[in-house]
């Protein structure tokens, strides 16, 4: 951590295996402990007094994740996946990603499940999770993933539609294979759309200069403040 991040850490929340069992393809095939961690995660990190004041002042939080490669059975370690609730404007949520070291797939579905986008990202590479989309993240690798997030603290993630489901829309199994989870289908009882595969910088949801660091954009300025009032991101997104 010490490469991606110089001031104070806290202790981080970890998923174990037992944490993700109800959300993979096959649980059974994972021949591991069930309480070997599989990612770590450094919530509400803040450099000094001054930046976590200019964080809560705009209720966003800035975590840093942590995911060693690893597979369990044929599917690539994943985040547990989520949505997110809507804001008092009626709008959900958004976030913001940055790969700092490693490479993922960013697994998105809208709600109603009209839309489902992998979003290949690379070390720099920021992904904007929009309003009213679920997302998982892949560390379809053998790097560690090391990723930063800059998210509103006004809500908790949802996380029953993933866990009754037993996982996203889709597995990503070895050799990059994506598998459809066919439970969201008898759940929707229609069929679902193919996914996309996007690269990161063909990805065009982003209204800020993507040259910086996500940290930097959430404490110099407050370019990110649409965040957390999502009534105030541009029309594009
Ligand atoms: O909560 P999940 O689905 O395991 O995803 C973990 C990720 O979500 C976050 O809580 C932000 O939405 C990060 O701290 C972490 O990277």
């Amino acid at each position: 951590m010490d490469r991606y991040w110089k001031g104070p850490l806290p202790e981080p929340s970890v998923r174990t295996v037992r944490d993700m069992a109800c959300v993979l393809a096959d649980p059974d095939a994972v021949a591991i402990d069930p309480d070997t961690p599989l990612y770590y995660m450094y919530r509400d990190l803040a450099m000094n007094e001054e930046d976590r004041e200019i964080l809560s002042r705009q209720n966003l939080r800035y975590d840093i994740t942590v995911i060693p490669p690893a597979m369990l059975g044929r599917e690539y370690v994943k985040t547990k996946g989520h949505y997110h609730p809507d804001s008092l404007s009626g709008i959900g949520y958004p976030e913001l990603y940055q790969v700092l070291a490693g490479r993922a797939y960013f697994l998105l579905q809208k709600k109603d499940l009209t839309d489902i986008i992998a979003v290949s990202a690379d070390t720099g590479d920021c992904v904007f999770i929009p309003s009213d989309y679920g997302h998982i993240t892949i560390n379809c690798s053998d790097m560690t993933l090391v990723m930063a997030n800059v998210v509103s603290n006004l809500f908790s993630s949802e996380y029953e539609l993933y866990e009754q489901l037993c996982g996203g829309s889709y597995y990503c199994l070895k050799g990059n294979l994506w598998s459809l989870n066919k439970k969201w289908e008898e759940y929707f009882k229609k069929s679902i759309p193919s996914y996309s595969i996007v690269n990161a910088n063909e990805y065009k949801k982003l209204f800020f200069d993507n040259s910086s660091f996500i940290y930097n954009l959430a404490t110099e300025g407050e370019c990110l403040l649409c965040l957390s009032e999502p009534e105030r991101l541009p029309s594009q997104c």
